[in-house]
Formats: structure tokens, sequence, C-alpha cells
């Protein structure tokens, strides 16, 4: 046994100086310093950096820059999901939304009803409409009563996956970077995951109904922040994405099955949205005009440098990066591509990426720059700089020539997207090729491989503390022979079904020839999380998935891949022990059999989704002939419920009783789908202010009723005592 640990000489100095606090009774720091009102949006510092190092390109823009920097961010939002459905929601968002919208906002400015407001503007650089930039903040909807319709649906769309609440620019990497079905894709820094999220949406773009054979890596250090970007990507439920925890600057190298061979796995994709100062977020969190200083930038630059290279190492000749942060520091951006570029020796490019944002306004990457100390001493060159600042400003953090950096480095073909431009946060983003290995990989492969099959030089060691976090319940995955299968395979025809619909809930009509592209369902990419004991949830994940997880296991801590598919339900009568579960409808749907599907009407599916009693289900009985007739050759038991809406098909699980019909559908996406089809949500709305109202009237009447219940006990008392 080792000494206990105040014996030990060594002391943790974090917690040595929490302890000294403690003892001198300090208060522990506030999260925040100030109340967000009374923050001063100035910082003498930020403004002399920023000047200095002219990220304007006249006085005017700069003063245009500072007065966006103070305002509040507006709200943006994305259509997300398959192409179909989210088609037909941008066209109930353009009728519905905005109507409540512009009724809404007048309400709250106090304006009569024949004033003009602005409906929501359509982020012009993003494709087919699908996001919208709303003139009110956060704030501004959270707190305003005529708006709680608007915020129920931003919320209710938001948790069931069908539009994403996202900042503008963070939309921007992941278009850049331009993802297909068949990349195999590195999500470096990925939580929370709103940008996952949309890579793994590219992934599943125009999937025409096939599942895609590539699939999204989502890695991030922080285990808790893990969590975060599971619940984010849950609701995309897609079975060719997994999430990872571990330090990305010493992502390990791994392998993958390609054409039967276990091969180094390299990515086509890689996205590092690195940790960064973030003062391109000021106007979101107006807690950074206290804190700013040059220190973080500074510091920060040794990690962006390290992730951005092992991402680079991990990445396939003729691949592509894009490395992007929310700050506007070039220490933080140009520097630290410099730094790499100059490493690379012309195997990494800067490539022009400005053609996939038709319209967006931006600046060119800088040129020229001067790294500064914390005191705000500008250094021309390394030579420059002190002894005392050589651990803080390092010679990677200095810039070309000016030639070079534009002829030999291209840094103008960094996109720098500053708050005036568009009314948005600040950002930057670059888009990075690789055009060959880099030169310490083909010292590696000499005399092995030939340069296309360079295999991936190890990673720095690790530090002692890589692994640490929660322990995972483990991925085990179905035998080819698997008795739960078999029950599976018998009662929802797995094997039978194939491909008959697409990948995504909401299924655009099957073609009849789609059947030509069946693949069988494979048994193996079913999984569970527990080793012993009765199989309980049931997961689905892609074939290329399974193949990563089991030959790097050891490798990498995996936190999650894999969607809920079919859940333990045991049920007299029924032969099989398993329901669908709504999760993984999207996934297994194209292989169950016509006997478990049903088509409803559009009327009969309204009326099961606004069902909230569970133990009153809708009897058969009381549906439309149609839906009747359909029900007649479908046993009782879990089911699939089909219904057209335009030319989509919505599908949803469902459960037929003897003589009831059910759908099992959550609140929010109940929600969704009583939207698309038309239904009444009133029973759904919520109106937090008058929830609010109702509760202060009830505690008001309690206390009167307490207070009158004592005046009245008090009376007793004394006629009594008097009558005594
Ligand atoms: C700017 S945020 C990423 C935002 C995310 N891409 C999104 O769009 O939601 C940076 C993330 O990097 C993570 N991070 C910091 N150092 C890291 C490292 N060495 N390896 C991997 N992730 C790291 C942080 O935990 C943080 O979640």
């Amino acid at each position: 046994m080792g000494k206990p640990k105040h014996m030990t000489n060594k002391q943790n100095p974090f917690a040595k100086k929490k302890r000294n606090n403690k003892e001198k009774g300090a208060e522990p720091p506030a999260r925040r310093d100030k109340p967000y009102e009374s923050i001063v949006l100035e910082n003498e510092s930020f403004e002399t950096y920023y000047k200095h190092q002219q990220i304007c390109g006249s006085d005017a823009e700069w003063d245009q820059f500072l007065a966006h920097m103070r305002r509040n961010l507006p709200v943006t939002f994305r259509i997300t999901g398959s192409k179909a459905q989210a088609s037909l929601l941008l066209k109930l968002i353009k009728q519905d939304f905005f109507e409540e919208y512009i009724r809404a906002v007048k309400e709250l400015r106090n304006e009569d009803a024949d004033a003009l407001v602005e409906p929501p503007q359509c982020l012009a650089w993003y494709p087919r409409e699908m996001a919208w930039q709303l003139e009110l903040s956060r704030k501004d909807i959270r707190r305003s009563e005529p708006l709680f319709k608007l915020h129920n649906f931003l919320i209710s769309e938001t948790s069931s996956g069908y539009i994403s609440r996202q900042e503008a620019v963070s939309m921007i990497p992941p278009l850049v970077l331009g993802v297909e079905s068949h990349h195999k894709v590195l999500d470096m820094c990925a939580a929370p995951g709103s940008k996952t999220a949309q890579l793994i949406e590219s992934l599943h773009a125009n999937d025409g109904g096939t599942t895609p054979s590539g699939f999204v890596m989502a890695n991030d250090v922080d285990n808790n922040r893990c969590y975060m970007l599971v619940h984010q990507t849950k609701r995309l439920n897609s079975p060719c994405f997994l999430v990872t925890n571990g330090d990305s600057s010493t992502f390990p190298a791994m392998q993958y099955t390609k054409d039967g061979t276990v091969s180094p796995l390299k990515f086509d994709r890689v996205l590092c949205d690195v940790p960064c100062s973030g003062d391109g977020t000021l106007r979101k969190n107006a807690d950074i005009w206290n804190k700013w200083n040059l220190a973080q930038a500074s510091n920060l630059h040794g990690l962006q440098y390290r992730i951005l290279k092992r991402g680079a190492e991990l990445l396939e000749v003729g691949g592509r990066v894009v490395y992007s942060t929310c700050s506007l520091n070039p220490i933080e951006n140009e520097a630290v591509l410099h730094h790499l570029l100059q490493e690379a020796d012309g195997a990494l490019e800067i490539v022009e990426c400005s053609d996939k944002l038709p319209t967006l306004k931006y600046s060119n990457g800088m040129t020229y720059w001067e790294p500064a100390s914390k005191d705000l001493t500008f250094y021309k060159t390394f030579d420059d700089v002190p002894e005392s600042q050589r651990t803080v400003i390092r010679p990677g953090m200095f810039p070309p020539s000016k030639e070079e950096a534009v002829d030999k480095y291209h840094l103008d073909r960094c996109l720098r997207i500053l708050p005036h431009q568009q009314n948005t946060g600040g950002f930057f983003v670059a888009l990075l090729q690789k055009t060959k290995p880099l030169p310490w990989e083909a010292v590696v492969a000499d005399g092995q491989e030939t340069p296309d099959s360079t295999p991936i030089v190890e990673p720095p060691p690790k530090k002692a503390k890589y692994m640490r976090g929660f322990k995972e319940d483990p991925f085990v995955f179905f035998e080819e022979k698997e008795e739960v299968f078999d029950s599976l395979n018998q009662f929802f025809q797995l094997r039978e079904g194939k491909r008959l619909g697409a990948g995504f809930v909401f299924l655009p009509t099957p073609k009849p020839d789609r059947r030509s592209l069946s693949t069988d369902f494979e048994p193996r990419n079913l999984l569970t999380r527990c080793k012993v004991g009765k199989k309980k949830n049931v997961y689905f994940c892609t074939s290329v998935v399974r193949d990563i997880v089991k030959l790097n296991e050891k490798r990498i801590k995996i936190i999650n891949l894999g969607v809920k598919s079919f859940v333990r339900c045991a049920t007299r009568n029924i032969e099989c022990d398993f329901r669908l579960a709504s999760e993984g409808l999207a996934s297994v749907n194209p292989y169950i059999g016509s006997q478990r599907r049903v088509m409803v009407q559009r009327k009969d599916l309204i009326e099961l989704l606004s069902c909230t009693d569970p133990t009153k289900p809708p009897e058969i009985s009381s549906l439309c002939a149609e839906t009747q007739q359909n029900l007649k050759n479908v046993a009782s038991g879990s089911c699939v419920l089909e219904c057209m809406v335009d030319d989509v098909k919505l599908a949803t699980v469902g459960w037929k009783g003897a003589m009831s019909l059910r759908a099992y559908v959550d609140q929010y996406d109940t929600m969704h789908m009583l939207r698309l089809l038309g239904g009444d949500l009133s029973k759904f709305e919520k109106n937090k202010f008058q929830d609010k109202r109702a509760a202060e009237e009830v505690a008001e009447e309690d206390e009167l009723d307490e207070n009158g219940a004592a005046a009245d006990a008090k009376a007793t008392t004394v006629q009594e005592s008097n009558d005594n």
C-alpha cells in the first residue's frame, strides 16, 4: 500500500491552491464574474491588438466591426434530415412558421396589423434554402410571451432532430469539407457536435435509399463532452457513426478491412475544428469581453498545430482536411497553417473553397501579422523576442515573407468571416488537400510500400491519463448463428423484406427496381451492450463500423455506436420477444417484410398520434375501412405504420393489439408528424408564461388560505380563552 495522499511529497498544485483559498475563506470563483446584463462590452487590449493586426481594411470598417461585436447575435437554424422530408418541412415552415413569426413579432413590438415586418432571411450560401436567420436573439425568443409558439416550434423540432439551431458561421466547415456517402470521415474535436451532425447528414444526403458505405468517426478529448456529442447526434439515428474519446494530437493509427485485407485506416475527409480562444463568439459569449487576453492564443497555438498535423497524417493522399476556429487571431489561424505547411514541404496545399459558398461575404486570409506578448509588445521577427518571452512566442508563429505567403503558401485562400459582413459571429476556415505523403511519412514508408499505401506514422507517445474516464459497457456483436436473430428474422422477415425503402424515417416512394439493389440483412451488424444475461436492447450498425470496432477496440476508447433498433418486450401470445424501436426504424425498415407493414390513412395516423392516453388506444373498428382492410393480414405485435403525405412516405413504429392500434412515437416526434400531416397540435402547445402565472395564482391563493386559516385559528383560540 502506498503512503496516504497527504503524506506524499508530490501535491497537486491546483488542489493545494483550492485548499489554501478555502482556508482563507475565499469564495469559489463564480461561473461568470458579473451578471450578463452588466458586462461591459469593451476590452482595450482586444481593440489595440486587432487594430494593430489590421483585421479590417479601413477605420470605417473597424467601427462597423466593433459595433456588430456588441450586438446580440440573431438566431439561425438549419433544416436537417433526408431530402424528401426536409423539403416537406421547408414548405410548412415557409407557410405556417413565417406567418406566425410575423404575427408574433408585430405583437412583441406593439405594431399594428398593417406594419411591415421583415420575414426570416434565407442564408443564401447554404444549399437548397435549408438555413434561415431570424432578426431575434435567443434571449428575445426565450423571454417574450408573444413568441411562445415559435419557441415551442424550435424546441420540438430541434428535439426530434428535424431542425438544428446552429450559429450561421458554424455551418460553414462541413459545407467546405464536401463529404460524400462513400467517405471515411474523422471529426477530431467534435463535441458538442453541431458540425458532426452536418457531416452525418452529408454522408446520408445522396443515399437514394441505400445505406452509405462510408462512416463518420467523431472524437473529443473530454469524456463528458463526448456524451453531449452522443446526445446531439442521437437524433440522426445513423448506423454509420461512432464516437471515440481521446487526445486528437496523439490519435492512434488504426486499421480496417479493405478488399478483404487488413490495411491502415486513412480518412478521406478530416475536420479539425480545434479548441481556440473563441473571440469570434463574443456576440454570444459576452463574458469573453472580461477575460480576453493574448496568453490564451499563444498557449493554444501548439495544441492546434499538433492536432492539425495529426489530422494530416491520418489523411489519405488526395483527401481533404478543413481547419477552422471561432477565433479572429492569426496566431491561432494562419500561423498554425503556415507552421505545418512549411514542414509538409508541398505535401499539403491550401485550396480555394469560396466557390462552395456562393454569396458568402468574407475577408481573405492574412498574409502578414506580428506575434505579441501579453503586454502587447509586437515582434516582427523571432530574433526580436527577448529570452524571457521565447517560451511563449515561438518561431512557428511568425509569418513567411509577403511573397511566399501568397505564391507559395496561398494563405490568402483562407476565409475570415467578420461579424459585420453579414451579421454573424466571427470565424476562420481553410481547406487543405494532401497531394502526396508528408515528408516524414515517406521516410517510414521507404523501401516498404508504395506511396499510395503509406503506413500511418505512429502518434507521439500518449500521456498516462489518456484512457481515463468512465468505463463503457462492452460492444457485443451477434454471431452468424444467434438465437435472438432467428426470432427477429422470423417475425420481422428481415431476410425477406430486403431493401424495400430508403434510409431515413421519411421515405421517398420506393421504386420497384430498387429491389434489385437489395443486400441481405447481416445479423453480425446487430449488437448489444451486455456480455451476459438476456439481451435487452439490440443495436444496428453498418459493416464498416463493426469492422473498425473489432479491429481497433484496444487502441481507442469507443464511447458509442449503433442505433437502437429492437427492444425486449415479451408479450403473451406474440412469438417474438422484441418490438421495433423508433430510433432504428430508418435503418432496419428497408429489410422488414410486407407482413409487418400497414398502410394507414392520413386521418387515422392523426388519430393514433393524437391519442395521449396510453390506456385507451384507438379501436381498430373506429379507423377508416381501407386501414382496417390493410390490418387484416397483419398478426398482433410490433409493426411499421406507413402513410403518404404528398409524395413522401412517412413511417413510424406501431403496435397492433387484438382490438386496437397504437403509434409508438415520443412527444416531439408526434408533434413533428402531426405538423406534416396537418393535424391539430393545440393539446401539445405549452405556454410557459401562462403556466407560471397560473402557478403563482395558486401559490397566492394557498398563502391567503393559510393566512386565513391561521387568522381563524388565532380568533378561535382568543375566543376560546375569552370563553374560559
Ligand atoms: C471548438 S470546440 C468543437 C466544436 C464542435 N466541432 C462543434 O461544432 O460542436 C473544441 C473541442 O475540442 C475539444 N478538444 C480540446 N483539446 C482536444 C484534443 N487534444 N483532442 C481532441 N479534442 C480536443 C474540446 O473538448 C472541445 O469540445
